[in-house]
């Protein structure tokens, strides 16, 4: 992380866990229950170094994940951890962890899996160990999801909490603030899980639980004057979207008419869009935004090109070359007049779920694509290399703590439920080559598909919607003739925070009159079929 968004990030100012993931699907949730608390959290790969961290967690959570410890290449915990002299607490995979790095003989694989809801017994045992459970009763109904286990009580721990399939499901040190317990306290199935998570934050590491949005706001504003200092100007890389929406709402708050708000039209928006949220930001916000036309770049380097990940890549260096010379002419204007000064800065929207699935947090596992700018972003922006330093205050909050600072700033609720729309825009959303005239077909259809849509009411029941384009042609009838089209793939999903997705449930009726309309209203199209893929182990988008 570089000097500048560290000194921006939350754990500046806020009692913080870290959370070390091993890879569980789950280990997200372990933050957001946290942070549902008041408690702030960050996760980091368990491959972390302690030493890289330039900051202090308050406690450290070692979290699930799907290796067995006594595997060879399974992933393990820097040391350091154990020496930074802060409450651990182990779940799951991370109990293992904890008993295996005291002797590998106590955990080996069980005789049965225990997989689901099964009754665990608290054990009662000292004022110290005892803190873990507290206030949770004798026994609660917990989720696990395990095949290896302890066999062997860790030398210098009790156990405060066992089941029918796991003699150690709680386990607590002696004399030190370490924990492990083999069920999942993140998961909604673990009666009270919150409460184990709140336990170990407040009454073990002491967290204070301030961290709210309202506070959130000020300090980010004070953080960010501070940051940008009295002259430097920031150019802000605004789409319109709420994430940066906020984030250019933020930056006016904090600097005024030094922030300059960005609009590039790559000639992949949506109808209408760049008009759209000039007229928004202008009108409602007050804020001053430029659209730069880079369509025919975009386009024309997208030309031939295929490969999902190397369009966004082209897309994601593209965007900071026409930043750069923005930069230049704002520099340029500005000469002379009371806003004189280098521009120093480039504001992006980026969200944690964007780091998450574009860094691959989870230690050694695939990055699944490399996601808005964090992984488009070309080497020199991302090392702090080229002239514009990154700024991306939002960088550790997931899409609805976005949405409540969106509403701490005033920003209308329209703008604050408005679907996602990925910066690569319309171009991951034509399955092959990107051409100007596909382009304008999915606008179309797209148009067609989210006006009807809203027109049926249904529009803030569904988190993200869109129409794509599947370049492979259909043969079809229409007025007696054959014609040979393109497929449009119409897409509608669920989601509470984008790492997992269910399609939306259409009546059979509007998903038919949406058909009928596109197929009769959009040149170029035979065909519109509909995506039931969830995710996973689909994705949300579909390159
Ligand atoms: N067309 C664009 N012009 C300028 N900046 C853009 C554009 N598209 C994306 N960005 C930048 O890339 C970042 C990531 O894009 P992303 O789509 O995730 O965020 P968003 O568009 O602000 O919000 P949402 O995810 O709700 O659409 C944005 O926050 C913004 O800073
Ligand atoms: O700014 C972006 N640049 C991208 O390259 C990108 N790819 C996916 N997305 C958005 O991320 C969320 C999850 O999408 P996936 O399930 O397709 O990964 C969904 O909200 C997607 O719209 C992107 N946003
Ligand atoms: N959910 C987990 O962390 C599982 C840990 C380990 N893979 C086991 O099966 O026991
Ligand atoms: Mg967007």
């Amino acid at each position: 992380m570089t000097d500048t968004t560290e000194a921006t990030a939350p754990h500046s100012a806020f009692d913080t866990i870290l959370v070390l993931d091993f890879g569980s699907q789950t280990s997200h949730l372990i933050l957001r229950r946290l942070r549902s608390l008041g408690v702030y959290a960050e996760m980091l790969s368990c491959t972390t170094k302690l030493a890289d961290l330039n900051w202090k967690p308050i406690g450290i959570i070692l979290s699930g994940g799907p290796s067995s410890v006594y595997d060879d290449g399974a992933p393990h915990v820097d040391p350091a951890v154990f020496d930074l002299g802060v409450p651990i607490l182990g779940i799951c995979y991370g109990c293992q962890e904890l008993a295996w790095r005291i002797d590998a003989q106590n955990v080996a694989r069980g005789t049965t899996r225990e997989y689901g809801e099964t009754d665990l017994n608290i054990h009662k045992v000292s004022e110290h160990a005892d803190r873990l459970f507290e206030g949770l009763g004798d026994t609660l109904n917990v989720f696990m999801s395990h095949f290896d286990k302890l066999v062997r009580l860790p030398e210098g721990f009790v156990t405060i909490a066992s089941t029918k399939g796991a003699e150690f499901a709680g386990i607590a040190h002696q004399s030190k603030p370490i924990f492990g317990i083999q069920l999942h306290p993140e998961i909604s199935h673990t009666a009270r899980g919150t409460e184990i998570l709140g336990n170990f934050a407040t009454k073990v590491c002491g967290a204070r639980a301030d961290w709210k949005m309202e506070n959130f706001t000020e300090k980010e504003i004070i953080r960010i004057r501070k940051l940008v200092g009295e002259t430097a100007q920031v150019i802000g890389a605004v789409s319109g979207g709420v994430d940066s929406t906020v984030a250019a709402k933020l930056m006016q708050e904090a600097i005024g008419d030094r922030f300059h708000a960005i609009l590039v039209d790559t000639g992949l928006m949506r109808l209408n869009e760049c008009e759209q949220v000039k007229e928004t930001l202008k009108e409602h916000l007050g804020i001053n935004l430029t659209i730069v036309d880079g369509s025919e770049l975009f386009l024309g380097r997208l030309a031939g090109v295929l490969e999902p990940e190397a369009k966004r890549k082209i897309i994601g260096g593209t965007f900071i070359d026409l930043f750069e010379i923005e930069a230049l002419r704002i520099e340029k204007e500005a000469e002379n007049t009371h806003r004189a000064g280098k521009v120093e800065w480039f504001l992006q929207g980026t969200l944690y779920a964007d780091l998450i699935e574009s860094l691959s947090f989870k230690g050694p596992s695939a990055t699944i694509k490399s996601h808005h700018n964090a992984g488009g972003l070309p080497a020199r922006m991302q090392n702090g290399e080229a002239q514009l330093k990154l700024l991306e205050p939002l960088r550790e909050l997931f899409k609805d703590e976005v949405r409540s600072f969106g509403r701490q700033l005033k920003i209308h609720e329209d703008l604050i439920m408005r679907h996602p729309f990925p910066g690569p825009g319309i171009g991951v959303r034509i399955i092959g080559e990107v051409t100007p005239e596909r382009v304008e077909i999915v606008r179309k259809a797209d148009h067609i598909f989210i006006s009807m849509i809203k027109e049926a009411g249904i529009y803030n029941e569904i988190t993200q919607a869109y129409a794509a384009l599947d370049t492979n042609r259909a043969v079809g009838v229409q007025g007696d003739s054959r014609v040979y089209g393109y497929i449009c793939v119409l897409r509608a999903v669920t989601s509470l925070d984008m790492m997992s997705a269910e399609p939306y449930e259409f009546s059979w009726s509007l998903l038919r009159a949406i058909s009928r309309r596109i197929v009769n209203e959009v040149d170029g199209v035979s065909r519109v079929v509909y995506d039931t893929t969830s995710k996973p182990p689909g994705t949300i988008e579909l390159e």
